[in-house]
């Protein structure tokens, strides 16, 4: 395969984890008022370690540590993002 055809293909792969960030972080959006109604904490961290942990065993060995790494920074920002829903509310 040419490299043009590689990164046509690559950038297939990254619009659909675009178009899949967006969708989880409208999710995060309805979690977020579900749980300020519900004066519930952002943080549930005994949640984000399952999802660390699925997120490791879910992928190739080779691969697990990334995988992790990857799905703290999505739980970051969504928290980050959470979080500035509730402010705003606030404010
Ligand atoms: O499931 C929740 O309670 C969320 O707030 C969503 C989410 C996530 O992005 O998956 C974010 C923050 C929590 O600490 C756990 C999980």
């Amino acid at each position: 395969m040419e490299l043009t055809d590689l990164r046509r293909e690559i950038d297939r792969v990254d619009s659909e984890i675009l178009r899949l960030l967006a969708e989880r972080m409208a999710l995060c959006d309805r979690v977020a008022a579900y749980k300020s109604d519900h004066g519930l904490p952002i943080l549930d961290e005994a949640r984000e370690e399952e999802k660390l942990a699925r997120a490791a065993a879910s992928v190739p060995a080779d691969l697990s540590g990334d995988a992790r790494e990857l799905f703290a920074l999505l739980l970051s920002l969504s928290r980050r993002r959470q979080a500035a829903l509730r402010k705003r509310e606030v404010d």
